[in-house]
């Protein structure tokens, strides 16, 4: 039987947790190590999980361990888990921006499997995209496991190259900001059209819905999806012809190297780290 321990209870772990609760994973089999005591008992109000203030606790009985406090703090976790990891050699899996494998080989230990994936907050309510790749360590039964764990929360996709993940992280991880700050955009300015605000909200996130699962559910290329949308000198022209003006495209790609940017400069500044 799986038991998963996660070692950080904040935003991403609840993502997870409440997603896998959703598929039907029973509340027992997952423990949380988090040391805020009011994230405790929020985890234990809102998803019945079992929650500790030591990473000790937390992993006793677990044979998955989910990485997911913040890239800073890692290099302080795995003391703590140093006898746990050697007595039950666990799968771990790192969900840490940046943060690559053969760091947490040399914290962790080199002969321990790691799958190393970048998730994001829609695990929440099963609509998550995560991008995994593996150690040599992991094997295929291990492998299956990570990939279960996260296709219960969303999407997955397996990368061969590591050095894709910072792209993972930049598109996907990082993305859903990306389309919560368009929605806050289109909502800032029908507001300033003289709309309320909610009216505006309602409508903006409905179409931001509507196009995702558009582009989801019908197999299309979006750039034909955009087309049918685009009659020729009608409104939609005149937004892209504006957004084309502002350079949209470059705009968005000099976005996706600067979040792909910070996660190699996450890695880099703790590659001194004992
Ligand atoms: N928030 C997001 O959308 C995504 C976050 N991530 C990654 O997930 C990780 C966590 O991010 P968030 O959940 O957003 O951060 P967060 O700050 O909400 O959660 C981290 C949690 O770790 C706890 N913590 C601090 N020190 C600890 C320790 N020594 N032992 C155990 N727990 C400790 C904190 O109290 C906090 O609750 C990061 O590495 C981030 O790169 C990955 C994908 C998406
Ligand atoms: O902003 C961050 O660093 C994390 C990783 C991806 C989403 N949130």
């Amino acid at each position: 039987m799986t038991r998963i321990a996660f070692i950080g209870g904040g935003n991403m772990a609840r993502s997870l947790i409440g997603g896998l609760l959703k598929t039907g994973i029973p509340a027992s089999s997952i423990s949380v190590a988090e040391p805020r005591a009011e994230a405790r008992q929020e985890l234990g109000r809102d998803f019945g999980v079992a929650c500790y203030g030591e990473n000790r606790l937390a992993a006793a009985e677990a044979n998955v361990l989910i990485l997911a406090v913040k890239p800073q703090i890692m290099p302080a976790v795995h003391a703590e888990l140093l006898d746990t990891l050697h007595r039950q050699r666990p799968l771990l899996i790192s969900i840490a921006a940046g943060v690559r494998i053969d760091q947490l080989e040399r914290w962790f230990g080199h002969t321990l499997p790691i799958v190393r994936c970048m998730p994001n907050t829609p695990a929440l309510i099963g609509a998550g995209a995560t991008g995994l790749c593996a150690n040599r360590r992991v094997s295929p039964e291990q492998r299956a496991q990570a990939q279960h764990i996260m296709d219960a929360v969303g999407l997955t996709r397996w990368l061969d190259d590591e050095a894709q993940m910072d792209t993972v992280t930049a598109i996907a991880g990082s993305s859903p900001a990306y389309f919560f700050a368009l929605v806050e955009a289109l909502e800032d300015a029908a507001f300033a059209q003289g709309m309320s605000r909610d009216v505006a909200r309602d409508l903006a996130a409905q179409a931001c819905l509507g196009a995702g699962r558009m582009l989801t559910e019908s197999g299309e290329d979006p750039g034909v999806l955009r087309q049918r949308v685009t009659s020729p000198r009608g409104t939609t022209q005149a937004a892209l012809e504006s957004f084309a003006a502002d350079h949209f495209h470059a705009i968005v790609a000099r976005a996706v190297a600067a979040a792909t940017r910070r996660g190699g400069e996450l890695a880099a500044a703790l590659d001194d780290t004992p």
